[in-house]
């Protein structure tokens, strides 16, 4: 079969843990298997290019990205409005394991290009976890970009197949993953 067996769309708040949630299915994949895709990475490197500044350092979960959010949620705002598919169709190039993992889906239409061209093979995954939970993860809240729609574009109007509830239990979290994780074999073997 050409192209993915499966597209897990991972959406979830900042510091809700999406990183890290979705490199621990990643691990247990293993990088043969799996293969996470970020449409942060596109946009923090033509972003850093264009500004001059350090895209390693906007890579990391560090004060350094933050620093530079929401002047980078507008850069990014202007071209996935000129092009919703900006971001995607690049961080699918050359992409050759089974399972996608799309890590960072923060609008509506993110989700639709995916839905639009993996429909058949794809689930949306929301990762929730309380504002206690992020506060203790270094979240402060900040107007212009926790009540904006980088965070809040899927609060409202979207389905999601999976929501993996990210509260720090990592008993309840493997419960959870063990689930998805049958259904990633299951979808694995099926297409074998
Ligand atoms: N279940 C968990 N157990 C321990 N640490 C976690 C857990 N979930 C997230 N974290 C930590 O919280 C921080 C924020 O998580 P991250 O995955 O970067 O969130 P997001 O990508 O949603 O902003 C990171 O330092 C991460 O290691
Ligand atoms: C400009 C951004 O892409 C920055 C995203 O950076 P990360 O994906 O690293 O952020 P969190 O995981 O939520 O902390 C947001 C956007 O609106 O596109």
């Amino acid at each position: 079969m050409e192209g993915p067996h499966l597209v897990l769309v991972f959406s979830g708040k900042r510091k809700s843990g999406k990183d890290y949630v979705t490199e621990l299915i990643r691990e247990r994949l293993g990088p043969d298997t799996c293969a996470v895709l970020r449409l942060s990475g596109p946009l923090k490197e033509q972003y850093a290019q264009e500004k001059g500044l350090d895209f390693q350092r906007l890579l990391d979960a560090s004060g350094y990205k933050e620093k530079y959010r929401a002047d980078m949620i507008a850069w990014g705002e202007e071209r996935r409005n000129a092009d919703p598919g900006f971001f995607c169709r690049i961080i699918i190039q050359g992409v050759t394991q089974p399972v996608w993992i799309v890590s960072d889906a923060r609008r509506k239409s993110d989700i639709d290009w995916f839905l639009s061209c993996y429909g058949a093979v794809t689930q949306t995954v929301r990762v929730v976890a309380s504002e206690e939970t992020r506060k203790a993860r270094g979240w402060i809240y900040t107007p212009d970009i926790d009540d904006a729609d980088s965070e809040c574009g899927l609060d409202q109007g979207t389905s999601f197949n999976w929501v993996i509830t990210n509260n720090g239990d990592q008993e309840s979290l493997d419960e959870q993953l063990h689930r998805l994780m049958d259904f990633i074999h299951s979808k694995l073997d099926s297409s074998v």
